[in-house]
């Protein structure tokens, strides 16, 4: 199958390769033109036959839009887009309403497999109409991995996308309960080598994960992480996915905690807890500490 695919970066660049080696017929396009195939989206669309597939794989927000935009105008009736990128879910329907007066199909298709879905394949959350995404099959076939699972046609527009922000709620709660764990045991007195532990837990243990593996690989690297701050970034998910948790008063306290630490991971010092100095300092003359 034909598939045209924006960005080319660590995701969309190794989608690529696994789409060819699937035999698929992948015209990249890119702003970095060493990696891109074509000079223009509008060259993209025109080395496709109708209809024509075109899939996203840009940063969510203005980018993304940026780029569904432009290529509405270049594309015709019965071609369809995907979205793959992190969008946010409540900018799926608008999206596929303003594409359906043209005949644009649209799906949002939540990814996940980071730089390892080269080798390992994608896990794939797909919202959109069924008889597109069966259209879409083959593509999704050869990004998925290989055995029974990693694919989910999760509902309607947004639904992939929403699938994907609860994917990745969950990812931060399992990095901050690792992380944790991993701090007492360096902070106790009885465990003297602390990879070993983390190593024994990646078999046969109620703990194991690939999140694991991953920490395990770290510290194989870099024993103490020597070489890293404690400051995590965000790129969105987990926020929206606390949002959800309010709107629909769902108890959602690991996942809003693991947001809130990565916040403090920032800071310097804390403005809170200097407030709460000064005022135990107020009320009961409790020394500071300047
Ligand atoms: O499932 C995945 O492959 C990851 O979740 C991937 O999508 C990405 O690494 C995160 O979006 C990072 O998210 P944060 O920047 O919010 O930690």
């Amino acid at each position: 199958m034909q598939l045209g695919l924006i960005g080319l970066g660590r995701m969309g660049g190794n989608m690529r390769e696994r789409l060819r080696a699937a035999g698929h017929e992948v015209v990249g396009f890119d702003h970095n033109a060493d990696k891109s195939d074509v000079a223009n989206l509008a060259e993209l669309v025109e080395k496709l036959a109708a209809p024509r597939v075109v899939w996203t794989m840009v940063p969510a927000g203005k980018i993304t839009e940026d780029t569904i935009n432009e290529l509405a105008g270049l594309l015709s009736e019965g071609d369809i887009i995907i979205d793959g990128g992190n969008s946010k879910f409540t900018d799926d329907g608008p999206r596929a309403e303003r594409l359906k007066p043209k005949g644009i199909h649209y799906l949002d298709v939540g990814v996940s497999g980071g730089v390892w879905g080269i080798t390992n394949g994608y896990a794939l959350m797909v919202g959109g109409e069924a008889e597109i995404v069966e259209h879409c099959k083959p593509i999704f076939e050869a990004l998925k991995p290989a055995g029974e699972f990693g694919f989910a046609h999760a509902g309607t527009h947004g639904a992939g996308h929403y699938a994907k922000m609860i994917h990745n709620g969950i990812e931060y709660g399992m990095m901050q309960a690792y992380g944790e764990g991993y701090e007492i045991l360096l902070a106790s007195e009885l465990v003297h080598d602390v990879p070993a532990v983390i190593k024994s837990w990646r078999e046969g243990s109620v703990v194991k994960s690939w999140l694991l593996d991953l920490l395990d690989r770290a510290l194989d690297e870099d024993p103490t992480l020597a070489n890293l701050k404690g400051y995590v970034e965000d790129t969105g998910e987990g926020r929206w996915t606390v949002d959800e948790a309010v709107r629909l008063a769902v108890p959602a306290h690991v996942l809003a905690a693991s947001i809130f630490t990565r916040f403090e991971s920032r800071q310097d010092d804390s403005p809170a807890m200097k407030a709460v100095a000064a005022l135990r300092q107020q009320f009961g003359g409790h020394a500071v500490k300047r």
